[in-house]
């Protein structure tokens, strides 16, 4: 069954042209001119109950507009949207019962007061039954380790303390669907990594459908197996990790260990992406050449003392479709 269902959905905002200067201020003032700007562009996709699914694409394509419009904190402009077989801003009140929602850059806890009382209050405004309530509460305490810094105010926690305590707080009244914005900025390997087992587990066992946001590419190889990607508004990948790297990564990366310095190698079908001592790290296309072949070649004519080839990693996956985007951006302007 599709718990959401996005059907051409485009959101444009609207705002005042500002003029520049003091002059401009005032002429601001008299003359309402709009500037129109389309943040999502007829887009299309549906996410199953239990799925988890990433939501990715280049700074502003739109994805936060996207998370905003399914937690019906915005109004789409065009197009249909459905959460819950309900129209997510019609139905705010309702909805919000059944979906949780995490943004990593702005908080949804009571600064002051201490963990303990932000998850009593959020009880209380939920209308969450206690055994319910109690049930949940041990279950994320336990998960995530929350228990050390409970009973402290919430400013005084560290990132990672508070994003796990935010976490903790969306699932506390169990709803169906947990929309996540960047739910890793900004924290360290360790508490990135409780993050994402915890929201595995949050997926798997409990069965609660995951939409996030991210910048960081371990965040859906390790939780969603799905992803979206986004740019400009639309959808230019709608399918798995694996299927996108047989896609796109036909790259390999040979990192080659020279007795002494090689100067400068010139093979055709390479590029050097990194230099660190006699270490060098190359890219090449497998398709272009074999990889013993390769090894070979400039083993016979350099003094290398070891090589080892890796599959090029999803981050080099990523950053390769986004270029592609660009490119075919740059020739639709140019054309
Ligand atoms: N309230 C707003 N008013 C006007 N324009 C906005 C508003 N919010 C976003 N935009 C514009 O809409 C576009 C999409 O923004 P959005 O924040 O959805 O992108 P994003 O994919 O989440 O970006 P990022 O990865 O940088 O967080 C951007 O060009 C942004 O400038």
């Amino acid at each position: 069954m599709d718990i959401i269902s996005v059907n051409d959905i485009t959101k444009t905002y609207r705002q005042y042209r500002r003029f520049p200067g003091l002059i401009g201020s005032v002429r601001s003032l008299f003359t309402r001119e709009y500037i129109e700007e389309t943040a999502v562009r007829n887009l299309s996709f549906s996410i199953k109950e239990g799925e988890a699914v990433g939501y990715l694409g280049p700074n502003g394509a739109g994805k936060s507009t996207m998370i905003k419009m399914m937690t019906g904190i915005l109004v789409p402009t065009v197009g249909e949207l459905r959460v819950l077989g309900s129209v997510p801003h019609q139905a705010r009140k309702d909805n919000s019962r059944q979906i949780g929602v995490v943004f990593g850059q702005r908080s949804q806890l009571w600064w002051d007061l201490p963990v303990k009382d932000s998850f009593d209050l959020h009880k209380y405004i939920y209308k969450i039954p206690p055994i319910t309530f109690e049930k949940n509460l041990e279950f994320c305490v336990e998960l995530l380790a929350i228990k050390d810094f409970i009973q402290k105010p919430v400013r005084q926690l560290s990132l990672g303390q508070r994003m796990r305590v935010e976490i903790a707080m969306a699932l506390l009244h169990e709803p169906k669907i947990l929309f996540l914005d960047e739910p890793t900025i900004g924290l360290d390997v360790i508490a990135k990594d409780q993050i994402r087992q915890f929201l595995r587990t949050v997926n798997r066992d409990k069965r609660v459908t995951i939409v996030l946001t991210t910048h960081d590419m371990k965040d859906i190889e390790e939780i969603c197996p799905r992803m979206i990607v986004v740019n400009k508004g639309s959808v230019v990948y709608d399918g798995s990790v694996v299927e996108l790297r047989n896609r796109l990564g036909n790259e390999r990366q040979v990192v080659i260990d020279f007795r002494e310095e090689p100067g400068l190698i010139d093979m055709p079908g390479i590029t050097l992406l990194q230099e660190e001592g006699l270490r060098r790290t190359y890219s090449f296309a497998k398709s272009d050449a074999s990889v013993f072949d390769l090894v070979s070649r400039i083993a016979a004519k350099y003094p290398v003392e070891d090589a080892s080839i890796e599959s090029a990693d999803i981050d080099s996956v990523i950053r390769r479709l986004y270029q592609q985007l660009a490119e075919a951006d740059l020739k639709r302007q140019i054309g």
